[in-house]
């Protein structure tokens, strides 16, 4: 195989992403072809209705996984945390990339830190997660839908309509947007999404024999370990996408330690689990981890929600 296509969304942030996994491509491959090609989703194209209510993160993905299946592209470029925790059953992940900063970014022109905010501020998300701690934690603050890719989003910021948006702190980096973040928010609170700072390419399982070689050779181990066991949590709580979870996985003095939370979104239920253990058993301790969110009564929110 002498030539690569990947297919991408052709947001800003999508198109580094992909061209950040053609120059690793590259450099481990040397001699190797690698042409993106970009696609606008639907997911891209509605920006006026939460991502719940139009069919959920799928949206972004379904599109790409299109030009797979037909053989139009080879290799799909997305974003970890907005792939769902089981793919269909046609796709592989064919590799995961080393972390970028997992951590959830205070983005404002007014204010230094999420605590400066006065009561009745209102803060811009469109994520479930984010929202639930944010109703957790602050529950003086008003959550006001924020859509769109990262320019629209801080184009509404700087508009006036919020007085604070929480974005990633990985694509605000990956774009040069840095100086935008205020403050890092703590993984203790906003605990990090599944998969949250990491990329991931999605090949056709059929073309295993053909690409995965040339793949592996980009993939990060020590990310994949602590990813596995983030999607592993999530992959058996089986949550559908509207229900608030997180997990986040990282290593401290050699253990794997992974911290969750599961809420209801009509914020009546706020579950949290932490555990540490041996990182090459990192889908028993995503496996354990679900059971102790299970255990505590989150299987109420999974029946409601499903
Ligand atoms: N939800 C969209 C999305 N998917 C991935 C990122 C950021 C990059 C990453 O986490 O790898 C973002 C933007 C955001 O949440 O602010």
């Amino acid at each position: 195989m002498q030539k690569i296509r990947i297919i991408s969304r052709n947001s800003q942030l999508a198109m580094w992403q992909a061209n950040h996994v053609k120059e690793k491509l590259i450099s481990a491959n040397p001699g190797l072809f690698v042409d993106i090609i970009g696609i606008t989703t639907e997911g891209d194209r509605i920006l006026d209705k939460s991502l719940e209510k139009i069919g959920g993160k799928g949206l972004f993905i379904k599109e790409l996984e299109y030009q797979l299946l037909h053989e139009n592209a080879d290799i799909a470029v997305h974003s970890l945390k907005d792939l769902p925790a089981k793919l269909p059953e046609e796709f592989i992940l064919a590799a995961i990339l080393e972390r970028e900063d997992p951590h959830d970014a205070f983005v404002s022109n007014n204010y230094q830190s999420i605590d400066e905010l006065p009561d009745g501020a209102i803060v811009g998300t469109s994520s479930a997660r984010r929202s639930a701690i944010l109703r957790k934690y602050y529950p003086q603050l008003e959550i006001k839908l924020l859509r769109g890719n990262l320019q629209t989003r801080l184009a509404k910021l700087d508009n006036g309509d919020y007085d604070a948006i929480i974005l990633a702190v990985a694509g605000l980096k990956r774009l040069g947007l840095a100086e935008r973040i205020k403050t890092i928010l703590p993984a203790k609170i906003f605990v990090p999404a599944i998969g949250q700072g990491v990329l991931a390419v999605e090949i056709l399982a059929s073309r295993k024999n053909e690409l995965l070689s040339l793949l592996k050779k980009i993939e990060d181990i020590d990310t994949s370990r602590l990813v596995g066991a983030e999607r592993e949590m999530g992959r058996f709580m089986n949550a559908s996408c509207n229900v608030p979870i997180a997990g986040y996985a990282r290593m401290e003095n050699n253990q794997l330690h992974l911290s969750a939370i599961i809420a209801d979104p009509d914020n009546v239920s706020f579950y949290t689990a932490e555990i540490t253990g041996d990182p090459d058993s990192y889908l028993q301790i995503g496996q354990e981890c679900a059971r102790l969110l299970l255990a505590d009564g989150a299987q109420e929110i999974l029946g409601k929600y499903l």
